[in-house]
């Protein structure tokens, strides 16, 4: 028996189409290919068709007349909303050092004080699997309901064996029980513990030989992030953790030039990773080098916003020939967002990309960004039917009207798992 889905009547269904083979740069941002009136036939999870309403009618009356139908009439729809950078695996907010940077402590301040993703690793270090795992399963709910169907998510606050195999097998559970699909990421390079504040080496030496190893050998991640920034990882430390990770089959993935320029761009370009994310503060030399060697650039416009720092460059990277993707950086404490949408405002109020842009940044090129273009981030045949339904009349509405969740309805490998924003 069959399981058949027709959305019809679209005002406006944006496919995003021709980009799955690499990721789309320059002026191929823009091409997202809007048809008005528009139709999804889905057979068996997978899209079996798109187009005008009429066309697919008359192609497939018989299929049609079995299939569930979802009348889009005065909506837009895109292709489920990929997020490719999350922290989505830990415990804890950390609200109070919100407050204190409100009265004017750094970020930095706070985590050299033993604060910041410290405070966080103590909390998750102490929580159960299970404690975890409802703190991010409730996570995955909101994200769902922000039109979001792909997540990464990555360890980075256990910093030790034990707790980052945990956070990993939390987000393995997560995938096999949640709706959502989870790409995981081994980030045990996060930060120093404080433990080997004095000795930094020591720490390198066992993400390098007992972490990556294992977490290889268990099948636990598929890449490999390291947080290079004056007072965390250095880029000759970053570039030996990362290396030894593609020894083990991990892509590397790296927060790149997020506080200060400090060569991460170039480090990202030189080890040919997958993409370098943050680059608040790139230097040209770097993105210049990320272009050459066609290293996606992951923007995070909501951490830029929420510590109250200058934006990346985006406008630059795209023009001199970067492909972008965007994400929310969901973590508790520079970024503590649920909402790809509104990161979406971000990127066109903040960062001067267009609407068309950020459709882009946030489908096929954040697909590209998790390694997943083959199957997901643009509505074509073959593709799994991972759909977002927005209650606006066309795309630009979704960047005009700001800070709301316009989501109506989302749709997860054909079947609808939020109707008119409530989960199923
Ligand atoms: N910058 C490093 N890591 C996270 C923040 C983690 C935290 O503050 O807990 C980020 O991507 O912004
Ligand atoms: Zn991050």
């Amino acid at each position: 028996m069959t399981d058949l889905l027709f959305i019809k009547h679209a005002a406006q269904l944006i496919t995003v189409e021709g980009h799955s083979g690499t990721p789309a740069k320059k002026q191929a941002m823009s091409e997202i290919t809007v048809i008005e009136n528009g139709a999804v036939l889905v057979q068996n999870g997978r899209i079996l068709d798109v187009g005008e309403t009429s066309a697919i009618e008359a192609k497939y009356p018989n299929l049609i007349a079995d299939a569930k139908q979802i009348d889009a009439t005065n909506k837009t729809v895109t292709p489920g909303l990929i997020d490719p950078h999350t922290h989505l695996v830990h415990a804890g907010t950390r609200e109070k050092e919100y407050a204190m940077r409100l009265q004017g402590k750094t970020y930095m301040d706070i985590m050299n004080a033993g604060g910041g993703i410290h405070a966080t690793t103590r909390a998750t270090q102490e929580a159960s699997f299970e404690q975890l795992y409802a703190e991010s399963k409730a996570r995955l709910d909101k994200f769902l309901l922000h039109g979001v169907t792909t997540v990464e998510a990555k360890s980075g606050y256990g910093l030790s064996l034990e707790h980052e195999i945990k956070q990993l097998e939390v987000a393995k559970k997560l995938q096999q029980d949640h709706y959502m699909d989870i790409v995981s990421t081994f980030m045990g390079a996060h930060a120093i513990p404080l433990a080997d504040k004095d000795n930094p080496e020591h720490f390198v030496d066992q993400v390098i030989n007992e972490m990556i190893p294992e977490v290889s050998r268990r099948g636990l991640a598929t890449f490999n992030d390291v947080f290079c920034e004056r007072g965390v990882f250095t880029p000759k430390q970053s570039r030996r953790i990362l290396e030894a990770g593609k020894e083990h089959g991990l892509i590397p993935k790296i927060h790149a030039d997020e506080i200060e320029p400090y060569g991460g761009a170039e480090l990202a370009a030189e080890v040919g990773a997958i993409s370098a994310d943050h680059l608040l503060r790139a230097s040209s030399h770097g993105i210049e080098q990320m272009a050459v060697r066609d290293v996606m650039a992951v923007l995070l416009p909501g951490t830029a916003f929420f510590l109250m720092a200058e934006f990346a460059e985006a406008r630059k990277m795209i023009d001199r020939g970067v492909a972008v993707a965007l994400s929310t950086d969901a973590n508790p404490g520079s970024s503590p967002t649920l909402s790809l949408p509104f990161i979406m405002n971000l990127g066109c109020l903040k960062m001067g990309m267009t609407p068309e842009e950020l459709l882009t940044a946030t489908t096929i090129n954040a697909a590209h960004a998790i390694g997943r273009a083959d199957t997901i981030g643009s509505l074509e045949k073959g593709k799994q039917a991972d759909i977002t339904i927005f209650d606006v009349p066309n795309y630009l509405t979704l960047s005009y009207q700001y800070g709301m969740n316009h989501v109506d309805t989302v749709i997860k490998k054909g079947v609808p798992v939020v109707r008119e924003k409530q989960l199923q």
